[in-house]
């Protein structure tokens, strides 16, 4: 089994859009987790747009007093502000991924053997606390750049499916992202690493990527499901608008 960790990213960018408490993040989270997600999933970013250091507060709160088989993911680049953030509240899993502070949204994994020893050094220190650390990985990642990342410690890497959820009707090319990804979980389970995954999956990617990586152990999904739910859910809406207006 796969487990799904929703991302709230876009939640939060939404609410953003006003100074007004909707949609409330730890709202969704409850509708999430009431809906059997296995966790929650946050990448705050150093300019805020989306998730704000309350939410991370207010979500760790609300996981563990209501959710505690929940797991709680936050992702972000290791700064000491990042990690401050993350050590002052109750997590799971930590995802470091090594995304510049001006970058739109990650788009790539790390270079494991030229960032060795700054990544062991931050494993250890996150992971001596038993919280557990995945580390952002691209997709196509050689057996060197797995064994340098086996050797941070780390008890995970996280697969960047980007370029999977990329190809956009063309079934070759994603076929050919799904070869590479499934080269580089073999190797990663191959020398005891666990393999999460993410980014650009959707309702219409998951089932080929399911199929053909099934070992996967967690996938953290944002934009997509968000993007589906308001298709699933706005006409829904609609109605209820409707319901109060044409009464005469
Ligand atoms: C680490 C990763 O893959 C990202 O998907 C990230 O969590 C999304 O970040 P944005 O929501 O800021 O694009
Ligand atoms: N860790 C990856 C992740 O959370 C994916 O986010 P999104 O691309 O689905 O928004």
């Amino acid at each position: 089994m796969t487990a799904l960790s929703v991302n709230l990213n876009a939640v939060a960018q939404l609410r953003n859009r006003r100074d007004l408490p909707w949609p409330s993040v730890t709202g969704i989270a409850r509708i999430a987790l009431d809906a059997g997600a296995a966790g929650i999933t946050v990448h705050p970013r150093p300019d805020g747009r989306h998730i704000r250091r309350a939410d991370v507060h207010d979500l760790a709160e609300l996981i563990a007093a209501e959710y505690p088989h929940a797991e709680f993911n936050v992702e972000g680049y290791p700064t000491d502000e990042f990690l401050e953030l993350a050590t002052s509240v109750s997590l799971h899993q930590v995802t470091l991924v090594p995304d510049d502070p001006q970058q739109a949204t990650s788009d790539h994994g790390w270079d494991f053997r030229g960032k060795a020893n700054f990544l062991a050094d931050i494993v250890r220190g996150l992971q001596a606390d038993g919280r557990r650390v995945s580390l952002f990985c691209d997709p196509d990642a050689g057996p060197d750049d797995i064994s340098a990342a086996r050797d941070t410690g780390a008890a995970r890497i996280e697969l960047f499916t980007g370029p999977y959820g990329g190809c956009i009707e063309d079934e070759d090319a994603a076929a050919h992202e799904l070869e590479a990804m499934r080269r580089t979980v073999d190797d990663a389970l191959a020398k005891g690493l666990a393999v999460n995954a993410g980014h650009d999956l959707t309702l219409g990617n998951l089932p080929a990527f399911k199929t053909v990586l099934p070992e996967i152990a967690e996938v953290s999904i944002g934009h997509g499901l968000t993007a589906d739910a308001l298709i699933l859910g706005f006409g829904e809406a609609v109605r209820q608008y409707r319901a109060i207006l044409e009464t005469d």
